[in-house]
């Protein structure tokens, strides 16, 4: 859909139509070829004016589309005719040009843009590259080394820094579809021939072959495993080095290719992914469009350790006032310095004064009392927690909303404690709390929809990815993890070593193996939730098997190493050697070694070769397993929200679209076939044992991912 206006002057204006971001859909793109062919054959018409309605130029191509056979007029051909023409078209670029959006201003002869529009080409985030002539007409435009990191990022970019790089003519804070028509009468009788950016010539840096070089290597760091990025930078290298016909040949054979993959096809699950979860639903049937959030103007953070210096420092960047509470003078004035030299950095960064007015430090609780929101950050210990709880329903409001940072206690215990349980959510951050965009948003038994949707609005305004989950051990995220862990430590029980298990995760595409994440956030929490749990420690037994717990398989390999002292990078060695406490190069420790050695002979455990196969199949097939138990319980909505946790929280690789799509892409009848397999051969280790849900969507066929919820909403409606 494109509207065709012949306003004044001899000037034609086409309007996108195709709410909400006037996406390229087939009608659209069948809209505007016959809008500008009447413009070209009309001979009172001199020049054209391209803007998009609503204020918003264009989103790019209908993502939605992708999915389905190709129908409509070829984008290609349509953009050359555009430039071909003889008449000026001038795009007025209103709120975003990107994708398709921007390569078809690309191809229009002048570019006007609101001083608020955000450009880029984002395809590499889908999974494609820009195949409608972005790859080639970008770098005859602005140049080699910008067109590389615009393309091989996606990053969306300002009018303002558009302007500088040369993308755009002209940068106004007027209606600049006015303003272009305005242009366009002021060019209409001006020569084409080097308005057409196809036409120019590739200015090619000196150093080129290096800079195309060290993009690769970086790009190949940035996203292990994707081929998007590698094919993006190939594409700006045949910009660099061939004619143009030539260029735009080797960008539709790489689109091709790409189009085609698993990669695009999880990336773009896992845009629409992070979309669906913010549309929230509790069991209770709320949900996020009737439910109406609380205003958020001052809140607390009590403890001011690693978690609440981040908490409180994302609240005070979203310009929320806040009281951080540490009981412990020298841990204030630790806490103090760090976050106000948090907020000064990201102040200097942005070029703006740090919001240090919002931000008050206090020792005692009482100076909380007038706050709409708290959050608790303490250390993960549950008596403290109920103590602080108690004196939190006592000094806060009536009406203040008491949040827990937990990463996995039991939410109804402390809200059971406050004579207040319906304002009671948890609020679970990862570290480092203000860099991390996942939170978890915790409701318990007695949460109330307001306090639901107040905590996820706060968590958007903090710029997080809030995801709405039940309360278990673990929630989503962490319950998740830890058959994922337990896995590990039955390879090393059985022959592995821990750089052999991490090398097989990060060729997967994670950024850190198992091993390597546990010595970067240190062994001993993991080692306090065990204890917590009795499953080490002076709890239990000593008449109990060390190798078996409450009848099941027991790995006590990671209690041992604590038990020496090997806390991960802050002492020094964990599962492997550092240079020093703090040192963040992870080498092999020989140590270890000896350790699984004598390990493994005392307790008449025989190694073996252990493929990498093996260790992905034990390791992704458990945690997925206990992702689809989250689904079957309730404590996750639908496949999305483990996805968007997985991939935000625990750097799952975003082309694999999270584990759930991933165990669509594998296959659910494999991942079935493999859990049984390796049940059967380890039937005391109960996390293998195939889960209900997975049984029945492979009966039922193997349904896609997009279908589970409906499935998983008759299953519980079944039973
Ligand atoms: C024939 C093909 C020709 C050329 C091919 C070119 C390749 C491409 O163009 S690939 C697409 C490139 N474009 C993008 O990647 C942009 C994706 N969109 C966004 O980044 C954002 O949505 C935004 C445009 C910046 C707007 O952000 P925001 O204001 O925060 O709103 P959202 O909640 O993200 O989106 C609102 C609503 O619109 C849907 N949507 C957005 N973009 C597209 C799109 N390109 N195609 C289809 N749908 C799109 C989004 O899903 C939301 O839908 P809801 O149903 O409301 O959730």
């Amino acid at each position: 859909m494109a509207r065709y206006a012949h306003i004044k002057d001899s000037v034609a204006l086409i309007t996108l139509t195709n709410p909400p971001v006037n996406a390229l859909s087939a009608a659209v793109r069948h809209g505007i070829t016959e809008s500008v062919t009447r413009a070209l054959r009309d001979p009172t018409v001199k020049a054209v004016v391209l803007c998009g309605e609503n204020g918003k130029f264009c989103g790019g191509a209908d993502i939605r589309e992708f999915a389905g056979p190709m129908t409509g007029p070829a984008f290609v051909p349509m953009l050359d005719d555009i430039e071909a023409g003889d008449k000026p078209v001038v795009a007025a670029i209103e709120g975003m040009a990107l994708g398709g959006g921007l390569e078809l201003a690309l191809c229009c002869h002048y570019r006007i843009a609101h001083s608020k529009a955000r450009l880029g080409l984002p395809e590499v985030t889908l999974g494609l590259l820009p195949a409608a002539g972005g790859t080639q007409r970008l770098p005859r435009l602005i140049g080699i080394p910008a067109s590389l990191e615009l393309i091989t990022t996606g990053r969306h970019i300002s009018a303002q820094e558009a302007l500088k790089l040369g993308i755009v003519d002209q940068v106004t804070d007027k209606n600049a579809c006015e303003v272009a028509v305005e242009f366009a009468q002021r060019v209409m009788d001006k020569p084409l021939e080097s308005r057409r950016v196809s036409q120019q010539t590739v200015q090619c840096p000196p150093d080129l072959e290096a800079l195309l070089e060290n993009t690769m290597v970086q790009v190949k760091k940035r996203a292990r495993g994707a081929i998007a990025p590698v094919a993006c930078v190939k594409a700006v290298r045949a910009a660099a080095t061939l004619p143009y016909k030539q260029g735009m040949e080797r960008e539709r054979d790489m689109m091709g290719t790409l189009f085609n993959s698993g990669q695009a096809r999880a990336l773009q699950y896992f845009f629409f992914a992070q979309r669906a979860v913010g549309k929230w639903s509790l069991p209770s049937g709320a949900c996020w469009n009737n439910t109406k959030p609380k205003p958020v103007h001052r809140a607390a953070v009590i403890g001011l350790g690693t978690m609440g210096r981040g908490i409180t420092v994302s609240l005070v960047a979203a310009g929320v006032s806040v009281v951080a509470v540490e009981v412990g003078e020298k841990q204030l004035q630790a806490g103090k310095q760090m976050v106000m030299a948090i907020l000064e950095r990201q102040a200097q960064k942005k070029g703006v004064a740090a919001p240090l007015d919002l931000l008050r430090f206090s020792n005692n609780l009482k100076d909380i009392g007038g706050v709409d929101l708290v959050i608790e950050a303490v250390f993960e210990d549950m008596a403290l927690k109920k103590q602080i709880f108690k004196e939190l329903s006592s000094v806060c409001k009536i009406d203040t909303l008491l949040c827990t940072n937990t990463s996995g206690l039991d939410i109804d215990v402390l809200a059971s404690i406050t004579g207040r349980p319906q304002q009671v959510v948890g609020m679970h951050f990862f570290a480092p709390a203000h860099m991390m965009k996942l939170l978890e948003v915790v409701h318990g038994r007695h949460s109330s929809p307001e306090a639901v949707a107040t905590a996820m609005s706060l968590g958007k305004k903090m710029g997080k990815v809030s995801v709405a989950v039940g309360n278990c051990p673990g929630f989503v995220g962490n319950r998740m993890l830890m058959p994922y862990v337990e896995q590990a430590n039955f390879l090393l029980e059985e022959g592995a070593t821990p750089e052999q298990v991490d090398q097989a995760l990060e060729e997967f595409g994670f950024a850190m193996g198992v091993f390597r994440m546990s010595d970067l956030s240190g062994l001993d929490v993991g080692w306090r939730v065990r204890k917590e749990a009795g499953l080490t420690g002076p709890s239990v037994a000593a008449t109990e098997s060390p190798r078996k717990r409450q009848g099941r398989r027991y790995g006590p390999i990671a209690d041992l190493i604590c038990e020496q002292g090997r806390l991960g990078q802050k002492t020094g060695c964990g599962w492997y050697l550092y240079d020093r406490p703090g040192g963040r190069e992870a080498k092999p420790d020989p140590w270890i070694r000896r350790f699984l050695e004598e390990y493994r002979t005392k307790h008449g455990l025989k190694a073996r070769a252990i493929d990498k196969q093996e260790i992905l199949d034990r390791c992704l097939f458990s945690l997925i397993n206990e992702g689809f138990r989250a689904l079957e319980d309730g404590i996750a909505a639908g496949p999305e929200d483990v996805d968007v946790i997985y991939v935000f929280g625990y750097s799952w690789p975003r082309h694999m679209g999270g584990p759930m799509f991933y165990a669509g892409m594998v296959g659910l009848a494999r991942v079935l076939e493999r859990l049984e397999h390796y049940h059967q051969a380890h039937p005391d280790v109960p996390s293998l044992q195939p889960s209900t849900l997975l049984r029945r969507l492979v009966a039922s066929g193997s349904p896609p991912v997009q279908q589970w919820r409906g499935f998983i909403k008759r299953m519980r409606s079944q039973l």
